[in-house]
């Protein structure tokens, strides 16, 4: 262990011999420290679902002796921490709150709670706003969307992405949809049936965020956490989502999911993985049974992360825009394009995306494509990820991004600047041979979430290694930064991916913009830590003030996000 030159964090799942201890979020995460060759490092828990100190301070070695005292003070911290109703009670509130009389309807806005007649004047001080019929059918409206940016920022999709995803779903047949961290998809379902004469969908949303326990009913909200796959509801909740699960004659059902875009992918496919395996146990009468569909909305340039995690996934050019974000928007150019895709099991021919906003079929790739997205007749595909058109570089035989030039010295493609004859590309980032890449090392176990081998044990759900060699320019750039020492240094390695969109929330709010942007051209954000490595998900390596000041670390692998400035 004194040995380990770390090269970052690892999430370990489905290696514990005992349960993972928990905080207020439910059961925590095991992660360990990779060191340079795959040697193991320090293992510990730490919270799921909060990547700042502030919102979970939750730390434990794997191996440390927790005394009975601080056992019970976690216990009771848990317990301090749980929401003040449960969902019982809310839906009796609910019951009593559509019984009053509209200027009895009233609505605390600091509290972001449903009043009843009796606790008006406990919030007398707090500002009180009048509730509508309409307004309480569109809880997305009347809630102000979460604004932690390091842990649930509420992006709330436009009317435009909302709209697209229903129809989809409608056309592709589907008539139940399970909506995870996807609170307006579910509220618009819930509009629909309530305004149309149309067969209902069914909908059940599953989301952190207990504030939407008031506006819906045990069977259409469920206080999930899609980090660790834990139903806040005990076995009320797990009831209700294995009914929901099961399909009777002539229902389809599909998972729709927009997690946080700082979530780790990894825990993230390991929950769709358990609801699909949940799903897949109700469907399976002794023939082959299919994976349940799903769309999982994410940036599209974790694409390699997901597909490695989820295989079955396909990445669609439809970008995903939000209504609260100004700068995830469709349509507009270069760099202002939204990066969210949907990741799909669905046959993509079969996802129709509108000729009307710019998107095209290729019937050579037998999907839908934007644009600007020209087929290649040389690599055989639409090639562009960012919206951008790419062009085809006859010495690599590959499309690359418009930005890129073919350097002779470096015997690739890249940015013009780039730092020429660095021979950071070769070898195996995971066990420094220079013999094979690391997608090839015999070291490395993959990560890949599926229905169980022939043994039992799932496939390849051991997720090891991925360390990766640090250059030379990142060796000296982590020398200018100070060290942490101990549970301060594992926290903060392990949160810094999620730092990202607080970092360019200061960018952006000096550049008079509010909220954190990820620019197509650049994979990460206009402010990210530009030149870090990713190992698997977790962000390693070196903290870098902005891109202007690395412009040399452009080169691209599996684990770290490409930039493309
Ligand atoms: C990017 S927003 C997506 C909202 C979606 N675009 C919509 O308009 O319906 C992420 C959603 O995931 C939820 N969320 C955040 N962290 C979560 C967690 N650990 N488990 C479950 N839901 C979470 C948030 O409350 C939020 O609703
Ligand atoms: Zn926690
Ligand atoms: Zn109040
Ligand atoms: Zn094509
Ligand atoms: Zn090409
Ligand atoms: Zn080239
Ligand atoms: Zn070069």
């Amino acid at each position: 262990m004194e040995n380990c030159e770390s090269l970052g964090i690892e999430l370990i799942l489905h290696e514990q011999d005992r349960p993972a201890p928990s905080c207020p979020h439910g059961p925590t995460l095991l992660f360990e420290k990779a060191c340079v060759g795959g040697a193991k490092g320090r293992r510990f828990y730490a919270c799921s679902a909060c990547r700042d100190r502030k919102d979970c301070n939750f730390f434990q070695w794997e191996d440390e002796k927790v005394s009975e005292a601080r056992l019970l003070a976690r216990e009771q911290e848990n317990k301090s921490k749980m929401p003040t109703f449960t969902h019982k009670e809310y839906c009796a509130r609910l019951k009593k709150f559509t019984s009053l009389m509209l200027h009895e309807k009233m609505f605390c806005v600091e509290c972001e709670l449903l009043l009843l007649p009796e606790e008006r004047l406990a919030h007398s001080s707090h500002r009180l706003s009048e509730v509508t019929s309409v307004q309480l059918r569109r809880p997305s409206a009347l809630l102000p969307p979460l604004e932690n940016k390091k842990s649930n920022a509420q992006y709330l999709f436009t009317d435009r992405s909302a709209h697209f995803l229903l129809e989809t779903l409608l056309r592709l047949g589907f008539t139940k949809v399970l909506c995870v961290g996807t609170p307006r998809l579910h509220e618009l379902i819930m509009l629909r049936n309530f305004e149309t004469k149309e067969k209902p969908m069914k909908s059940l949303l599953l989301d952190i965020d207990i504030r939407y326990a008031q506006f819906y009913g045990q069977r259409e909200f469920c206080h999930y956490n899609m980090f660790n796959h834990h139903l806040f509801g005990a076995k009320a909740s797990r009831d209700v989502l294995q009914g929901f699960l099961c399909e009777s004659e002539g229902e389809r059902l599909v998972m729709v999911a927009d997690p946080p875009f700082g979530g780790l992918v990894k825990p993230l496919a390991n929950s769709f993985s358990l609801l699909s395996q949940a799903w897949e146990a109700q469907h399976s009468n002794g023939g082959s049974v299919s994976e349940m569909p799903m769309i999982w909305i994410f940036p599209y340039f974790f694409e390699p992360r997901i597909v490695e995690c989820l295989p079955s996934l396909k990445m669609l050019d439809y970008q995903v825009d939000y209504e609260n974000h100004p700068l995830y928007k469709h349509g507009k150019s270069g760099r202002k394009q939204s990066p969210v895709r949907l990741f799909t099991n669905i046959c993509p021919k079969d996802l129709v995306l509108p000729k009307e906003e710019g998107y095209r079929f290729c019937s050579l790739c037998q999907r839908y494509v934007w644009s600007l997205n020209k087929h290649c007749s040389k690599c055989n595909v639409c090639p562009s990820k960012d919206g951008r058109e790419w062009k085809h570089c006859s010495i690599c035989e590959k499309c690359v991004k418009p930005s890129w030039k073919h350097c002779g010295s470096c015997s690739r493609c890249t940015l013009p600047d780039h730092p020429c004859g660095s021979k950071t590309d070769q070898g195996c980032f995971n066990c420094g041979s220079l013999a094979h890449k690391r997608n090839s090392c015999p070291q490395r176990e993959r990560t890949k979430f599926g229905k169980k081998g022939k043994t039992g044990k799932k496939m390849g759900a051991v997720v090891k290694a991925n360390a990766i060699r640090k250059s030379g320019a990142e060796r000296k750039a982590k020398k200018a930064v100070p060290k942490l020492q101990g549970p301060a240094v594992l926290l903060q390695s392990l949160r810094m991916p999620m730092c990202w969109p607080v970092m360019v929330a200061v960018l952006g709010a000096v550049l008079g913009a509010c909220l954190p942007a990820l620019a197509p051209g650049c994979d990460v954000s206009r402010n990210h830590i530009c030149g870090a490595r990713v190992q698997g998900d977790i962000m390693i390596g070196l903290m870098l003030p902005s891109h202007d000041s690395v412009q040399n670390l452009n080169r691209t692998s599996p684990e770290r996000y490409q930039c493309s400035k």
